[in-house]
């Protein structure tokens, strides 16, 4: 399923907090219980802030003279026994208020110490990991912008607001509860009238809580968007400013923050009313409790100095419980990250077979493949089959779209085939450890793709473990060492961001270096010289038949007089293998290939 379209899906209904705090405490892994520890800690010194608070009655009673006593009419005997009857308030109040402190600061020591940093690390690992390992066609599927978002953004998201969010949510739920219920203890009938105000607060609380939650999901999603379609647009910006649709182009992103612009626009409208609205019900309820308790005291039935200590502890109050359903907007943003998180992670593998087995011979055989993308989809390849013999070069070739790279692709196990079966040396890939699947094949493709990193480690990562000379040695038979040297810091340059210092040929010969560097028994080559001109061919050239000596080779050309010397060439059409057999069998077949091979030398004619 797609990051999106779970959340899309979601996008209407409410996920109860219970959900929120499974999916926190899965993510946090190995620290989830030093996680509770603390959530429950910032929840316990709530509830002491809120005692320590409902201990102003007692001390208030004690301390304030009756009403109509001034304090220069109090017998100094009767202000000594004020004092012995407010003490031991006195300290209950600091007491609990030292307490609540220091378990507020143990418990945010999870932030400080560090533990919340590295549950986020934990969890950017894993998210790697599961990039690494998840089917490669659902991962080519996803937007790089979007899947960044997920692994940088979402994670930061969820993780640095949580201790926050639920540190002021205890302070505007547990505190007053507390107070309310301590407060049954001195006078029954303001405690419960304190209390009430929860339950005033619920069905708007629900209320709020669907709209914010509906807010923040779409939001997030604009957000995942505007963030691929910003790297689509930079990584793309050359190939756009040559085909002039940079503006073009531009106002597509453009259009994308317009859509953030409005939806945050809109999450700020929405949620501003409503919440002068609850911020009013809130002090409307409060300003009830008092006149109440102003009404009690009046009839005598309520010590001032109990009305008192209320007044302050509604004072208190007010804030917190009245931006108490915003900060619940938090928690749908934690959510939404969090949903986003599992999904990424939810991917499940391709299944390995067991036993596992490693081939020991290098010839491919193709049998019966059926394959769709999408399932459902219209089938790609259908009923294909072929067989390539090891230590030889067999030629893809046929019309655009008809299927060749997907068979390749399925070689590599970027997807399992729907039906039919794929081995390497009579073992079906299945059977063969993602690691060790990937040692046996090394690719070149047409795009290649560099990292900004020196050249030397550019072609070192085909085989980490290889030697500063061993590297050398590849990029020499790679053709590489000519333009490696002009470099300005020679092996040291970074190349650039996507390879962007260096030529078409000259990327070419560093992927094929890497190649040459890995050294695996299957070479898959997918049109590498297409793109370049004579010169660059010719050096692509020499470097490739350095490379796939004494290997099995698959290559994928357009132009069949690259491929005129292969062992095989199969004629790929409509996902089905048409033809197969050397360029003179296949001739004198005067078939599909036949065809093929006059129209692109007709088109040569012309040329010339
Ligand atoms: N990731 C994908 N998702 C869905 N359909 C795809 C995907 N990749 C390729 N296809 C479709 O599968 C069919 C075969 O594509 P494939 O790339 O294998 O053909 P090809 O023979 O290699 O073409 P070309 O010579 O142009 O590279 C095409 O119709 C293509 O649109």
């Amino acid at each position: 399923m797609n990051v999106t379209e779970s959340v899309d899906t979601a996008a209407e209904s409410v996920t109860p907090l219970r959900q929120t705090w499974q999916r926190l405490m899965r993510s946090a892994g190995p620290h989830a219980a030093a996680l509770r520890r603390s959530i429950a800690g910032l929840g316990l010194a709530a509830a002491l802030q809120g005692l320590a608070l409902a201990c102003m009655a007692p001390l208030f009673v004690a301390l304030l003279p009756e009403a109509g006593d001034m304090p220069s009419r109090v017998a100094s005997s009767a202000a000594d026994a004020r004092w012995r009857q407010a003490l031991p308030w006195l300290w209950a109040l600091t007491a609990l208020g030292l307490a609540a402190h220091v378990l507020r600061w143990r418990a945010q020591g999870f932030d400080y110490t560090g533990q919340m940093a590295e549950v986020g690390h934990r969890l950017r690992l894993r998210l790697g990991e599961q990039l690494r390992r998840m089917p490669l066609l659902q991962l080519q599927d996803k937007r790089t912008g979007e899947v960044n978002a997920v692994v940088l953004g979402n994670v930061d998201e969820h993780l640095n607001h949580a201790l926050i969010v639920f540190n002021l949510l205890a302070q505007a739920v547990i505190t007053p509860l507390a107070a309310g219920l301590a407060l049954l203890a001195w006078d029954w009938r303001l405690g419960l009238a304190m209390l009430l105000v929860f339950p005033a607060l619920a069905p708007l609380y629900r209320w709020r809580r669907r709209a914010y939650a509906r807010g923040m999901r779409a939001l997030a999603q604009a957000n995942a968007r505007c963030s691929g379609d910003v790297l689509e647009y930079t990584q793309g910006l050359p190939v756009l400013r040559a085909a002039r649709s940079a503006g073009a182009r531009a106002a597509h992103l453009q259009q994308s923050f317009a859509r953030l612009e409005q939806l945050q626009a809109e999450s700020q409208r929405k949620g501003s009313q409503p919440n002068v609205l609850i911020a009013s019900v809130v002090e409307v309820g409060l300003l009830l409790v008092m006149a109440a308790g102003v009404s009690w005291a009046v009839q005598g039935s309520l010590n001032v100095a109990v009305l008192a200590a209320v007044a302050v502890m509604l004072a208190r109050f007010a804030e917190p419980l009245s931006s108490f359903i915003s900060f619940t907007s938090t928690l749908d943003l934690m959510e939404t990250a969090l949903e986003r998180i599992e999904t990424l992670l939810a991917v499940p593998p391709l299944p390995q077979l067991s036993p596992g087995q490693t081939p020991l011979r290098f010839d491919i055989a193709f049998e019966g493949i059926d394959f769709a993308y999408a399932s459902g989809g219209p089938k790609v390849l259908s009923g294909f089959s072929a067989t390539l013999p090891a230590h030889s070069m067999t030629a893809f070739v046929g019309p655009s779209g008809g299927g060749k790279t997907t068979v390749t692709r399925l070689l590599m196990r970027h997807a399992d085939a729907q039906a039919g079966s794929v081995r390497i040396g009579g073992v079906d890939v299945r059977h063969i450890a993602p690691e060790t699947l990937n040692r046996l094949i090394s690719v070149v493709f047409q795009d290649v793709y560099l990292f900004d990193d020196t050249v030397l480690a550019n072609i070192r990562m085909a085989r980490p473990e290889a030697s500063d000379e061993e590297v050398r040695q590849a990029a020499r038979a790679a053709q590489c060492l000519d333009f490696i040297e002009r470099l300005p810091q020679g092996w040291h340059t970074r190349i650039g961001e996507a390879g962007g210092r260096l030529s078409g040929g000259e990327r070419q010969r560093i992927s094929i270096a890497r190649a040459l560097l890995k050294n695996a028994p299957i070479v898959v080559l997918d049109e590498p010289t297409a793109a370049l001109d004579t010169e660059s061919e010719c050096a692509v050239q020499r470097a490739i038949e350095t490379l796939v000596q004494e290997r099995t080779v698959i290559v994928i050309a357009h132009r069949l007089s690259t491929i005129v010397g292969a062992r095989q060439i199969i004629v790929i059409d409509q996902g089905r293998a048409l033809e197969a057999g050397a360029h003179e069998e296949l001739l004198q077949k005067n078939g599909r290939y036949a065809a093929l091979w006059r129209a692109q030398q007709q088109a040569k004619q012309w040329r010339a």
